[in-house]
């Protein structure tokens, strides 16, 4: 089963947090995939994309992190051990991270479909950041560092990138609980401004599922917990039928 489910998250592009891969440097780039590399259905059908170009996972230590990033990052590691906690894998690309089932035809036929937060060429100067997926809590926290780019009042974060990192760890969270969703509604109270370079805590779960509907909640809060951010609720649309992840990497 444990096998399997390696297999699974290698096609899922997850390879990077279930155990240490020796294609993967340690800067996060997948190297020299091919067709004869390890074999599943599923990683078969990720690797036309990883044959075009290198697959790096940003969600991976680089310079910029802040001393308090790493050792937020390093908590969060530590909590991986048990598999209470796992570490999720972030790409460039959308169609990256997910298997066949989940993909659209036409998500299928085109070979860029590039994630908005993780399109900036420069480290540190946007969203710097890295999730973690409790399964059984349906929750999703994200560690986020915002960069310059992002400022909105002098020194703080533009609300809108708030929003970003928000909907992706909402969204993340529901992608895992309930399959491919889509952000119908999302409510943000802004309380605290947060400071550029400084890092906070998205702490998000899934509170309700009815049918097609994903009732989600959030709180963005700095490391020590004492300073509220931003807190918001959500609502996302099942958008097919299709197992979510979490059914699928149970059923393997
Ligand atoms: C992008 C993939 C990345 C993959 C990542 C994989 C792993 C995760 C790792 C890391 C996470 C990283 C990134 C996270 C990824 C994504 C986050 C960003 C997500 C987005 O950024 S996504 C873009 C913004 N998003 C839109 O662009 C949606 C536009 N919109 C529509 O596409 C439709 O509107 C839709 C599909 C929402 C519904 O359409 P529909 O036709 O399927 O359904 P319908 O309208 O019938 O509604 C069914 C029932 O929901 C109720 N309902 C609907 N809308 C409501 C509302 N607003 N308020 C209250 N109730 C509502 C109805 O009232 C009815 O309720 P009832 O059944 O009770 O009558």
């Amino acid at each position: 089963m444990w096998r399997n489910c390696v297999r699974l998250a290698r096609g899922l592009g997850c390879g990077a947090f279930l155990r240490p891969d020796p294609k993967v440097s340690r800067c996060g780039v997948v190297r020299g995939l091919s067709p004869a590399a390890p074999c599943s259905p599923l990683w078969n059908s990720v690797t036309w994309l990883s044959q075009a170009r290198e697959l790096k996972d940003y969600a991976l230590p680089n310079s910029s992190w802040s001393q308090g990033m790493m050792d937020l990052y390093s908590r969060f590691l530590e909590m991986c051990k048990d598999g209470t906690w796992k570490r999720i894998p972030s790409y460039s690309n959308s169609v990256d991270h997910l298997p066949e089932s989940l993909k659209l035809t036409s998500e299928k036929e085109r070979k860029e479909t590039r994630l908005f937060p993780r399109n900036m060429d420069t480290e540190g100067v946007g969203f710097e950041y890295a999730m973690f997926l409790n399964t059984s809590e349906k929750r999703m926290v994200c560690l986020f560092q915002p960069g310059p780019y992002l400022e909105g009042p002098p020194g703080f974060a533009h609300g809108g990138s708030t929003a970003t990192i928000i909907d992706s760890t909402i969204g993340g969270c529901a992608i895992f609980v309930a399959g491919k969703v889509m952000t119908a509604n999302l409510s943000i109270n802004y309380r605290n401004p947060i400071p550029l370079g400084s890092v906070v805590l998205v702490d998000s779960r899934v509170d309700q599922v009815e049918g097609r509907k994903v009732f989600l909640s959030c709180q963005v809060r700095s490391i020590d917990g004492q300073t509220l951010h931003a807190e918001a609720t959500a609502l996302f649309i099942r958008v097919d039928s299709t197992k979510s992840l979490q059914q699928q990497m149970s059923s393997q």
